[in-house]
């Protein structure tokens, strides 16, 4: 893991932690005052590795916080039908609040189909058509769960960022467009840059906000970052590592050079990715309020 001098390290394992504890005395005093347990079903079908340690991340921090979890695997060859039957009965499911089916999905399953067969009052990944609409129009939306996890951590470093320049490089509907819609909420100058996008460098030079989100190892170079810019790596690239075969994890920006610019920046790993488990059991404690007409 790169090392980041303290004092301009965005800890993200840290406040997920923190968000946890918070998250775990709420459910507890759901659960006393109310006598209610959020409850959350995750789905997830087929056998990829890196899916397989996130959905037992989520399911054990889920039970950790007091909640309800209810971990669903079904086989790589279940059709498109079973998955919807099983979601459709989640649907209705009173114990269930939040439901998420963990991506990829394989390849014969029309994944669109099947997120937007979640009620979006259970869609705590936030990928319903109708919360993608509500987070756009300002409206109660359940906002998915890695860029609200990188808004946390923006706004707990920056506090108010009205006005200021920021860039997000990638378009992707689970990352980038959610982002610049928060960031926009921010009130921040988005831009939303992507493959086509000219002269890249100079864009990520006139912002005090990066998000790279693009998926490729490093892309982002160090020289690129302003002076005194906050950076936030969503980017989880697995590399081949060692003689000994072990692999190790690169985010999307050149994290030493870009650590030299910037203000702040989050590490990889240690830093978005325990936001978006830690968000997902934040969005799962309010879509359980809203579902009983309580208070967020
Ligand atoms: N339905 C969904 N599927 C997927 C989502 C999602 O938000 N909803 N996001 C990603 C994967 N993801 C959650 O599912 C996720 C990725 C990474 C981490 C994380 O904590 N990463 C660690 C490193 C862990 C490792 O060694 O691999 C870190 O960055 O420190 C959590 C969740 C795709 N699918």
């Amino acid at each position: 893991m790169t090392t980041i001098p303290p004092e301009k390290l965005i800890d993200g394992k840290a406040f997920a932690e923190g968000l946890r504890k918070q998250i775990a005395a709420e459910v507890q005093v759901l659960r006393d005052q109310h006598g209610i347990q959020p409850g959350l079903a995750v789905v997830m079908v087929g056998e990829d590795p890196a899916s397989d340690v996130y959905v037992r991340s989520k399911c054990k921090q889920t039970g950790e916080c007091g909640m309800l979890s209810v971990e669903r695997r079904l086989p790589a060859d279940t059709s498109e039908n079973e998955l919807l039957l099983l979601v459709e009965a989640l649907n209705k499911d009173p114990a269930i609040h939040g439901i998420l089916v963990q991506l990829p999905l394989p390849r014969h399953i029309n994944a669109d189909r099947v997120l937007n067969t979640i009620v979006p009052e259970k869609d705590v990944d936030g990928f319903h058509p109708v919360n993608v609409g509500l987070l756009s129009t300002g409206g109660q939306a359940l906002v998915p769960c890695t860029p609200l996890g990188c808004s946390l951590l923006l706004k707990d470093r920056l506090g108010d960022m009205s006005g200021m320049n920021a860039v997000v490089i990638g378009r992707s509907n689970i990352v980038g467009k959610p982002m610049a819609q928060l960031l926009l909420k921010e009130n921040c100058t988005v831009t939303l840059a992507h493959s086509r996008t000219r002269d890249l460098p100079a864009v990520v030079k006139a912002a005090d906000i990066v998000v790279a989100a693009v998926g490729i190892p490093e892309m982002v170079k160090g020289e690129w970052i302003k002076d005194g810019a906050t950076v936030i790596d969503v980017g989880i690239n697995r590399l081949p590592g060692s003689a000994e075969g072990k692999s190790r994890l690169v985010g999307d920006v050149e994290t030493a050079e870009a650590a030299k610019h910037a203000a702040g920046i989050t590490p990889v790993p240690g830093g978005v990715g325990p936001m978006t488990i830690a968000c997902l059991l934040r969005n799962t404690l309010t879509a359980c309020k809203r579902l009983h007409g309580l208070e967020d």
